[in-house]
């Protein structure tokens, strides 16, 4: 199967091999009926939750790839998938990677 120019892939089984270890690591887990990955996050309260949803809603429309999420208050469920493909790519692990970093500012 050669590289097609433009069309986004779903992660090959090497690749999962190697990054669904660092990223079950990192508290995500493989979302149950889907090739998606999910992690909750919870936070002080509201104000916290709301910023770390600014700070990913920024970077989502940067690389035009968007979570899908759930907020209650302190409380903030992310699901990553990537829709063109029909399930993970590399655009959800690097979007998970930033998810991550903005939690913790
Ligand atoms: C038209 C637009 O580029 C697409 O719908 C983008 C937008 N955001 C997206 N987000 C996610 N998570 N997956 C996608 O396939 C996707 N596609």
């Amino acid at each position: 199967m050669g590289f097609t120019a433009g069309k986004i892939q779903t992660l090959t089984e090497e690749e999962r091999a190697h990054l669904l270890p660092l990223l079950r690591n990192a508290q995500w887990v493989e979302a149950g009926a889907r090739d998606a990955i999910y992690k909750e996050f919870i936070f002080k309260d509201f104000n916290q939750a709301f910023g770390f949803m600014s700070r990913v809603a920024l970077q989502a429309e940067k690389m035009d790839h968007h979570p899908e999420w759930f907020n209650v208050y302190n409380k903030v469920q992310i699901t990553l998938s990537t829709h063109e493909c029909g399930g993970l790519s590399q655009r959800d692990i690097t979007l998970a990677t930033f998810v991550d970093q903005a939690s913790l500012m």
